[in-house]
């Protein structure tokens, strides 16, 4: 055990009804200390349930989870310390309480009477997360974002070395999401809290994770940092949970002028630009996607279909025709004789 891990799981697996294809399936991961960690993947593959078995939740059929190199022990009605170490947050506000107000819902999670004690902690974690003018408000009256931050401060209130946090901002709208997420960042730092985060949100993952962990089929297929698996996918699977990009055949890619060897080429939005029309291969725009200060272009030619970001707003409207520059692919699958 490294000084720098918090929390490890050694060939872990977990299966319901005895059955390989759910849960996960020998799983050997390290969460590093003071970071965020997400764990992606699609639908179904599993991320929940490593989720479950890093926090205790849930026991392994076999395998072995460690917290600071110590057996974890499974979660029991008596808490033990590893158990207060690390606190989980559910999406679902089941352990609030909709009529009590904001400070009441929070300054619940402390297991103490010393009422001074409670209203320092309690005005620490309202402030941190920016809730305090509405610790008066009953929490059933509050926005998504807002229950979400609630949620969260009563959570940090004991001061857990490890936040578990399960899709956790997609009730809050996206002004709010940036705000909160950085202020997640801010607190990962300031607090030296470490964070295991499960997210469908390309963006959130790329902005906020120190670490990603892909899983597929409930195993883990790659790991790394967001920079290295964006730029550098060695799945064709990763590059599409993180990646607005378009997924071709050997013979589409043709028809983009590239000339491939594999069964699946990639390309991301951003790698293609457009050109001014020249002698070269006409693009029709068949839709053009408003994202605010750039727009998405979808265009299509020989029924080959790509995304592209285009930055010079307004200038290709639907019916045009364009030329196209591509600055950069991937090549994936089973090499084609
Ligand atoms: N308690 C359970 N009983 C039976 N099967 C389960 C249980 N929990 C999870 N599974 C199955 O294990 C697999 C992985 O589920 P899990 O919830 O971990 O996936 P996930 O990646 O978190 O999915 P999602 O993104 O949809 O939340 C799925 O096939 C699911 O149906």
């Amino acid at each position: 055990m490294k000084d720098d891990l918090i929390l490890e799981t050694i060939s872990v697996t977990k299966n319901f009804f005895g059955d390989k294809s759910s849960g996960v399936n020998n799983i050997t991961v390290f969460i590093p200390k003071g970071k965020i960690t997400a764990i992606v993947g699609e639908s179904g593959s599993g991320k929940t349930t490593l989720l479950k078995l890093l926090s205790g939740a849930m026991k392994p059929d076999s395998g072995d989870v460690f917290f600071h190199g110590q057996p974890l022990p499974v979660r029991t009605a008596n808490f033990t310390a590893a158990q207060l170490a690390i606190t989980m947050v559910s999406q679902d506000n089941t352990d609030m309480d909709m009529h009590a107000n904001v400070w009441d819902n929070v300054s619940r999670g402390l297991p103490t009477e010393d009422a001074n004690y409670k209203i320092q902690k309690t005005t620490q974690a309202l402030n941190l997360l920016g809730i305090y003018e509405l610790r008066d408000q009953p929490f059933g009256k509050l926005s998504g974002g807002e229950k979400q931050r609630v949620t969260i401060a009563k959570a940090l209130i004991n001061r857990p070395e490890v936040l578990m946090l399960d899709e956790p901002f997609n009730q809050v709208d996206a002004a709010y999401r940036e705000s909160l997420q950085h202020d997640m960042r801010q607190i990962v730092k300031e607090w030296g809290v470490t964070v295991i985060l499960v997210s469908h949100d390309p963006a959130e993952l790329l902005s906020m994770a120190d670490e990603l962990i892909v899983i597929k089929e409930g195993e883990i297929v790659e790991y790394g940092s967001p920079e290295i698996l964006y730029h550098d996918p060695k799945l064709l699977y990763t590059a599409k949970i993180l990646v607005s990009c378009s997924e071709l055949t050997a013979a589409q890619a043709k028809v983009c002028g590239i000339r491939s060897k594999r069964g699946t080429v990639v390309i991301y939005a951003e790698h293609i630009s457009i050109t001014t029309l020249g002698m070269g291969p006409k693009w029709t725009v068949k839709q053009v996607l408003f994202k605010g200060f750039f727009e998405e272009l979808i265009i299509e030619r020989e029924e080959v279909t790509l995304r592209v970001i285009n930055y010079a707003r307004r200038k290709h409207p639907v019916g045009s025709k364009v030329g196209i520059s591509i600055k950069k692919f991937y090549e994936f699958g089973k090499w084609l004789s």
